[in-house]
């Protein structure tokens, strides 16, 4: 019977149709990666989720036939490592990019809305936040984003029909019609998108260097009053400049569900900055989400093993 190693709790649904399918499932006892090198043993088939899968992880596990990412993002994976030894790498492709952008659409209506601090305010007993605490509306407003995969895509949807924003995309590698087919205005460069948007919206792989794609200089082309949304990976953008020009008012709001260190140290900046919001990487956090991204990775396991070959295999770095 094969073996398939879990490295942190997925849906039961998956477990129990593994569990059907004939598999043994086994899950590390503790979330690190020293617990996942130390039990992956003889497992087959792997399943990984934020925690990822190092190449010494890899090389920990002689049988290992296919590893699944649990999700979207594969930055945390051993692509290369494990490609030399012939095991493909799938993802979860599409299965919580619905939930990923009702996320970001939250994020940008809490900044807009000052949601946050408003809260606070409340329960601080300060009513009078209400004349203090003016937002801005989303409605004709541009929303900027970057990249323009699965969940930009289902961003641009909402944002252009729900809120009537214009929405603008820069991704150099997606055809021309798509953008089109979504009603978002195309930009040719980086700098372009910036200098436009009322909202900006991150919404592309970690890059493979770990390089900020958005860095200081590219902060301050931005308009004073822009709000911006993080819900791709910490390392998309330089939080600390983005801290720092929030601090001496030259944004006007930021909301990052991802931070360059997952958990954070207590002195990230971040963590102490007025006007940014923050939520512990749960963009993907739904029950539906969870439920899309564990069957997902099960089908595909299930696929490798029964000899067909698994849907969304991710190509390893050039
Ligand atoms: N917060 C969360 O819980 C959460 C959940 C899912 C995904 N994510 C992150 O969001 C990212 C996007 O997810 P997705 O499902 O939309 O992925 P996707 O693969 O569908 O889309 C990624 C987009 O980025 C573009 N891209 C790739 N490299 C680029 C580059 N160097 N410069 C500009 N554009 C580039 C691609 O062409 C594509 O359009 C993931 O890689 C992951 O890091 C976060
Ligand atoms: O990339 C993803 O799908 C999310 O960040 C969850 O890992």
């Amino acid at each position: 019977m094969s073996t398939c190693f879990i490295t942190q709790p997925i849906h039961p649904e998956a477990v129990r149709f593994l569990h059907e399918q004939g598999l043994r499932t086994r899950f590390a006892t503790m979330p690190t990666m020293e617990a996942v090198i130390a039990e992956v043993g003889d497992a087959e088939a792997v399943i990984t989720r934020d925690l990822g899968f190092s190449a010494e992880a890899v090389a920990a596990a002689p049988a290992l036939r296919i590893i699944a990412c649990h999700g979207s993002g594969t930055n945390r994976i051993a692509v290369a490592a494990a490609a030399r030894r012939g095991i493909p790498v799938t993802r979860a492709v599409d299965a919580n990019s619905r939930s990923v952008a009702e996320m970001t659409i939250a994020l940008m209506l809490a900044g807009a809305r000052r949601i946050c601090p408003a809260d606070a305010a409340v329960r601080q007993g300060n009513w009078g936040f209400r004349y203090e605490g003016a937002g801005t509306e989303l409605h004709r407003k541009t929303l900027a984003l970057v990249g323009f995969g699965a969940i930009a895509r289902h961003v641009a949807q909402i944002a252009g029909h729900g809120l009537g924003m214009k929405v603008v995309a820069w991704s150099p590698s997606v055809p021309d019609d798509v953008f089109a087919a979504h009603g978002v205005v195309r930009v040719a460069c980086i700098e372009d998108l910036l200098v436009q948007a009322d909202v900006l919206s991150l919404h592309r792989p970690a890059s493979v260097s770990g390089q900020p794609l958005l860095d200081a200089k590219h902060l301050e082309l931005l308009p004073g009053h822009a709000i911006i949304v993080n819900t791709s990976r910490g390392s998309a953008i330089d939080t600390r400049a983005l801290t720092e020009m929030l601090k001496a008012g030259r944004l006007g709001a930021a909301a990052l569900d991802v931070l360059p260190q997952e958990p954070p140290l207590p002195d990230e900046a971040a963590l102490s900055c007025p006007g940014m919001t923050l939520t512990p990487h749960m963009g993907a956090t739904t029950e539906e989400a969870l439920i899309r991204m564990a069957m997902m990775c099960a089908h595909q396991i299930m696929d490798c093993l029964g000899g067909r070959v698994p849907a969304h295999i991710v190509s390893p770095p050039a």
